[in-house]
């Protein structure tokens, strides 16, 4: 047994686990990091990195498809899907040396490439150790989420673990679950040439603003993806190339591959929780607004936490826990000024209050200033004139905004910084964007909340005619 004492252990090396690492032997911690399975973790492998570089395939198809409207002749845009997964690979290849394991071992970190599971309220084995630590992290991340859905195991699917090595191009692609792994997956494969179905329990892409959401749902249907709402999947059956899904209501899908994106689960299994007096939540693990967990030595963050599930949440909550763990200083996360975005052409982003939730919260006092991209010359240029943006404003401050369209996520970048900033609607009005840029539409929503101040008030008129009549 190979006994080993340490300031900090982190269990998991993926978005959260390696921020941590990173910062804290950076700045004079003892670190060891666990990491069972791929350095880097599922925003790597298995997540954001794959799906937008199979995203980037499905772009550059569609864009020699529709090249006409810029002069440039059409063509089929024929995508060999097995070559579109090398250029997955070769992506994945090009980010991994950031989080390998030679360069957090160059950091000084202790990297053990094993599963972990605590043994006591300050220790985790290790394959053949056993680390003690001051502090320990748990960032164990989430998999796909598997619903007991009668048929299932005897019927082949794909998760999100499995569908960026597929080679074979699917005829027709079944995917259940109509969330962002499911939109961004759904409209990727129809312009890599594959039919696609859609069986979505509830409501597609349900977590935002549905007038801005069912712009995506459009775009994504006139391209020839089939959407069925309101059909929850409660029969699979089939074999490879063959195979049925039957809603709850009795409607049938046929395809030829099926993908399951119905949500996470917290990596949890694993751990023994319970032998460091751990406690679970329903979605992962028990934290309070500092992320400690019942225990109040170990800290969770990311994926396993349940909160919102995004590389950059991941990200955010490592800067939290390293302060409160190195520097003893009080940390609080808050979800308020966390923007997301899903990356489907138009792209639809996120931070802060939907308009639904800023009604309900601030009633009369909210102010809804809305831009539309046609008005954009920039996008007008590009023939990216779909979408728009919707600011939520409370007195001057905006308390959440909305955005469909091309470059929406990274539109959002401004508004999340006022979030975080608690700015002023007249600070951004301030901004001089360049002239033309899609950015030019944060400007432009900001003017839409000072226009009618402006334009259409007796007192700004009166001012103005006094001084033109009495200034010389
Ligand atoms: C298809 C898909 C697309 C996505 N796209 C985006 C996107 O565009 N933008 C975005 O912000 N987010 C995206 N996400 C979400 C993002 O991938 C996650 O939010 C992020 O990876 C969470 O980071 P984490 O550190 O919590 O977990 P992970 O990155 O999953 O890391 C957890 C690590 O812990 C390891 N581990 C688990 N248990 C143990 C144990 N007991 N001992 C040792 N190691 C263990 C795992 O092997 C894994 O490497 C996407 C997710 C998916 C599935
Ligand atoms: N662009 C991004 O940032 C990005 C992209 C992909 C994933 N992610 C992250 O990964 C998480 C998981 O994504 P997801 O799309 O798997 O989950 P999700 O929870 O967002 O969506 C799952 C969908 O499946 C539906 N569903 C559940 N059970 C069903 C059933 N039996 N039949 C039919 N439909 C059913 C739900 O109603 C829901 O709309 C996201 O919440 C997000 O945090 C982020």
């Amino acid at each position: 047994m190979n006994k080993i004492e340490t300031d900090v252990l982190i269990i998991g090396a993926g978005s959260g686990g390696l921020s941590v690492a990173a910062g804290a032997s950076q700045m004079g911690a003892k670190v060891v990091l666990l990491e069972g399975h791929k350095m880097g973790g599922d925003c790597l492998n298995f997540g954001c990195v794959p799906s937008k570089a199979l995203i980037a395939t499905g772009k550059a198809a569609y864009g020699q498809q529709h090249a006409a409207q810029y002069g440039v002749a059409d063509a089929p845009g024929d995508v060999d899907y097995a070559a579109a997964k090398d250029h997955v690979a070769d992506v994945i290849a090009q980010i991994a040396p950031v989080d390998s394991q030679e360069r957090f071992e160059g950091f000084g970190v202790h990297v053990i490439r094993e599963y972990g599971r605590f043994i006591s309220e300050n220790e985790v084995q290790a394959g053949d150790a056993v680390i003690k630590a001051r502090r320990i992290v748990i960032a164990t991340g989430s998999s796909p989420l598997v619903p007991p859905i009668p048929g299932l195991e005897d019927v082949p699917y794909e998760t999100n673990e499995t569908l960026f090595d597929l080679r074979d191009k699917p005829e027709h692609l079944l995917i259940i679950g109509g969330g962002p792994i499911g939109m961004e997956m759904a409209q990727a494969h129809v312009r890599m040439g594959c039919k696609v179905t859609v069986i979505e329990g509830e409501k597609a892409l349900g977590k935002d603003d549905p007038e801005l959401a069912e712009v995506v749902l459009q775009t994504v249907r006139d391209e020839g993806v089939v959407i069925e709402e309101d059909a929850l999947a409660a029969q699979v059956s089939g074999t490879a190339g063959a195979i049925k899904v039957e809603a709850k209501d009795g409607r049938v899908f046929k395809g030829s591959h099926l993908l399951m994106a119905v949500g996470r689960k917290s990596n949890t299994d694993k751990l023994d929780l319970e032998k460091a007096r751990i406690k679970p939540s329903k979605t992962g693990i028990k934290v309070d607004d500092q992320l400690r967990t019942t225990n109040k030595k170990v800290y969770a963050i990311g994926d396993v936490a349940g909160g919102l599930q995004f590389t950059h949440v991941a990200g955010y909550h490592a800067g939290v826990i390293i302060r409160s763990m190195l520097f003893g200083l009080p940390s609080k996360a808050k979800t308020s000024h966390i923007p997301w975005a899903t990356y489907t052409d138009p792209e639809l982003a996120q931070v802060g209050l939907t308009e639904a939730q800023a009604k309900k919260k601030h009633g009369p006092a909210l102010e809804v200033v809305r831009f539309h991209y046609n008005h954009n010359d920039r996008a007008i240029a590009e023939r990216k004139t779909k979408g728009l943006i919707k600011v939520m404003v409370v007195k001057g401050r905006p308390v959440g905004a909305s955005i469909v369209g091309y470059q929406a996520g990274e539109l959002i970048n401004l508004w999340a910084l006022a979030l975080a900033n608690r700015m002023k609607m007249g600070q951004i009005a301030a901004m001089v964007a360049p002239y033309p840029t899609i950015g030019e539409i944060n400007k432009r929503a900001a003017g839409a909340y000072f226009g009618p101040r402006l334009f259409e008030s007796a007192l700004v008129k009166r001012v103005v005619g006094f001084v033109q009549r009495y200034i010389p």
